[in-house]
């Protein structure tokens, strides 16, 4: 159903002028949305940038009337995600290979699945931080999305490729994607009309790390698809996926669906870990009830799967920290046909941008949105929100996957850095925050560690 009837007489919507919304976009385009945000104070709003004109969509209502009661009229395609397919293949929404490869990912994702991970994802994590803590020299510091994207890489290689990495191949690997996501997408998010012929900031870069992750994943998927393995992993699941035709993957679409699995689940977590120093240190009296908390269960051993029920404070944080600090700040989607939202009559063809960002900063939702609070995360509080006010990782047919296993493997490395290392953030008063792809501190985060024996 449509918030208003496609009948009624369509309301204008407010529009920003062209000329403030290139000056903004060069300021910086978390800022121009927050800006845009608090003026419209959530109302939906069009931004005239020429030939593109994206709505900004921030209200919980009308994020529900997109994301789920009409999710069919939206799809996840369009100007903002072509960039993306660039590195990780088509966007879900226009992907004839989309349904086999979110079946793979889902069937590898469910609880079950993610329990029986544990205890090797906690080994995993807490040898490369015992690795980090050797390495490091106490009191010096360390780039946090360097070492977290290392760590994340050690958790989920095994479930994603099985053996079929070794470590050193996984770092560089882990080292391409990086790049990859941090170099031509900023420029290329700020001009998304502009032709790929034409060059931007980064691309060169970009296409480097594209020719390194092809050199590693393809040969890899060409080995695996000859050996016939009936492993458990991603790339296993991937070539064994069969449609309700027959139809098999490609070497490229599972190519696509690898990548496209560890950006999802690499990108966002990394930015996420990288920022809670940035939050912990100035926000004192939280950094120590957690710290408290992780000595408490954890104490100096290895965090263990038994450990994780006991850390709820630890979760409340993390709730906490993708509200203010939602790595997916925004959610790009393509009207397949006319619709009337809010009174407002959407025609097909447009873009509209729901951003996350600006709903867990609404007043309306959030009393004192600023302050960071994990007490509103209390369990007994949950139920007091609309259900499409907070969507750090989204809602409807592209909701994600890794929710969970988000929640599983952030509370184990935040455990065992904390229980091992200590950390401390080094350069305070440096690091605010920034947005191209996804949300990001918008300095490195420096950390000062300071090991603990064991
Ligand atoms: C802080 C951690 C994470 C955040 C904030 C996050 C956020 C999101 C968001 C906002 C979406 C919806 C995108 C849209 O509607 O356009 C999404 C989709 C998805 N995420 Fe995550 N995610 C995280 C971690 C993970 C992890 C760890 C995995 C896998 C292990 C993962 C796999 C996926 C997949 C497969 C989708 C579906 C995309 C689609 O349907 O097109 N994510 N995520």
């Amino acid at each position: 159903m449509s918030a208003t009837s496609l009948a009624a007489p369509p309301r204008r919507v407010t529009t920003v002028p062209v000329r403030q919304v290139i000056p903004g976009v060069l300021r910086g385009p978390l800022q121009m949305v927050e800006e845009i945000g608090r003026r419209s104070g959530g109302d939906l709003t069009r931004l005239n940038l020429g030939t593109f004109r994206p709505y900004l969509v921030s209200r919980p209502e009308h994020i529900q009337h997109i994301l789920r009661d009409n999710a069919a009229k939206y799809r996840r395609e369009g100007l903002l995600w072509k960039p993306l397919s660039r590195l990780v293949g088509a966007p879900s929404g226009a992907d004839p290979a989309w349904p086999l490869k979110k079946d793979a990912y889902f069937a590898l994702l469910t609880a079950p699945k993610v329990a029986s991970y544990t205890e090797d994802m906690a080994t995993a994590i807490a040898d490369a931080v015992d690795e980090l803590a050797e390495r490091v020299p106490s009191g010096q510091t360390a780039d946090a999305s360097i070492e977290f994207t290392r760590i994340v890489y050690r958790a989920i290689l095994r479930i994603f490729v099985g053996d079929r990495l070794p470590l050193s191949r996984a770092d560089e690997f882990g080292a391409a994607m990086m790049t990859a996501a941090e170099s031509s997408f900023r420029a290329r998010l700020l001009f998304p009309y502009m032709p790929f012929w034409f060059p931007l900031p980064g691309d060169r870069a970009f296409h480097r790390a594209v020719g390194d992750i092809d050199d590693i994943i393809l040969p890899l998927v060409q080995a695996a698809r000859r050996e016939e393995s009936a492993g458990e992993d991603l790339v296993s699941t991937l070539l064994r996926a069969r449609g309700e035709d027959g139809r098999v993957l490609s070497d490229q679409e599972v190519r696509d669906g690898i990548v496209a699995l560890f950006l999802a689940g690499t990108e966002t977590t990394v930015k996420a870990l990288s920022y809670l120093w940035v939050v912990l240190d100035s926000h004192p009296e939280v950094a120590n009830a957690l710290f408290a908390e992780i000595d408490q269960v954890v104490g100096q051993g290895r965090p263990r799967a038994e450990h994780l029920p006991e850390l709820r404070y630890t979760r409340m944080v993390t709730h906490e920290l993708l509200r203010v600090f939602p790595p997916g700040w925004i959610l790009p989607r393509i009207a397949a046909e006319d619709d009337v939202l809010d009174g407002i009559r959407i025609k097909a063809g447009s873009i509209v941008v729901i951003s996350p960002y600006l709903t867990h900063r609404s007043e309306a939702h959030w009393p004192d949105p600023l302050t960071f609070d994990p007490e509103r995360f209390a369990p007994e509080r949950a139920d007091r929100r609309h259900r499409f006010a907070y969507l750090p990782f989204g809602a409807g047919p592209h909701q994600c996957a890794g929710s969970l296993f988000f929640s599983v493997e952030s509370q184990l490395i935040i455990a065992s850095m904390v229980s091992r290392l200590r950390p401390e953030l080094g350069n305070a008063g440096a690091v605010g925050v920034a947005a191209d792809l996804t949300m990001r501190p918008s300095e490195p985060v420096a950390l000062k560690l300071n090991p603990t024996r064991r």
